[in-house]
């Protein structure tokens, strides 16, 4: 075979990649546990405002991880999609507290004054050794790492199933890579830290 296939478009790496995780997510409800123990292991400085996220079905399990990292003195904050194609507005929030319903089926704190996040726990639906990774297709964090990094390193943190891993996420200019990548076998270090 001289032929080489085409690279896969974003579009069509997202229908695999929604099929890649849900087939993980099955095999291994409990991964989340596994990745509360790699909290030493992300290189946080200390009480640092970590903004995580509320799941939607099949994504890596955010939430041992962000219990663990309360334990450990940081404050949390979550992701409220306030007006479509913006940035995203981060608000506090502590494990249990009430969560209302946002756009695309996210969940969020009601309204309250924003917290500026100094590290970003990010789902994904794949992503490459070089810390590209493809979302859902809203920019949302691209936009929001964009704007929050004009103030200073921000750390991004995806959370992903070891088999959302693929050679290489198709990129167009305004993907932002993420520093590490923590999946149920350990934090890899991508080429963007
Ligand atoms: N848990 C979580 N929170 C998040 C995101 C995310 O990807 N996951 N976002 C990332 O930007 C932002 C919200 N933006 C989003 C944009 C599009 C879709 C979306 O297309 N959702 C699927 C349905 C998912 C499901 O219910 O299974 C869809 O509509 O097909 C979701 C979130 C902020 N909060
Ligand atoms: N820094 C930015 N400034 C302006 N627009 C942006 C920026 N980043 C992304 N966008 C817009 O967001 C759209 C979607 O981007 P992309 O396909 O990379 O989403 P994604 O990273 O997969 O999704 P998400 O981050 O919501 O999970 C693009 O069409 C682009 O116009």
């Amino acid at each position: 075979m001289t032929e080489t296939s085409p690279p896969l478009t974003k579009t069509r790496l997202r229908q695999l990649a929604r099929r890649t995780r849900a087939e993980a997510a099955l095999r291994d409800p409990g991964a989340g546990r596994s990745l509360a123990g790699l909290v030493h292991s992300l290189g946080l400085a200390p009480k640092m405002v970590v903004a995580g996220y509320w799941p939607l079905k099949g994504e890596m399990d955010p939430l041992p991880l962000m219990e663990a990292l309360a334990a450990e003195g940081h404050l949390l904050a979550l992701p409220a999609v306030t007006e479509t194609g913006g940035t995203l507005e981060f608000r506090p929030w502590t494990p249990g507290e009430v969560l209302e319903p946002g756009p695309h089926g996210t969940r969020h704190p009601s309204a309250a004054s924003p917290i500026v996040p100094q590290a970003l726990l990010v789902p994904l639906l794949a992503f490459d050794r070089r810390g590209f990774r493809l979302g859902y297709g809203g920019g949302y964090y691209d936009r929001t790492l964009s704007d929050l990094r004009r103030r200073g390193a921000v750390p991004a943190i995806g959370l992903a199933f070891a088999a959302q891993e693929v050679e290489r996420v198709p990129t167009d200019p305004w993907d932002i890579a993420l520093d590490l990548v923590a999946t149920e076998l350990g934090v890899i270090v991508t080429a963007a830290k």
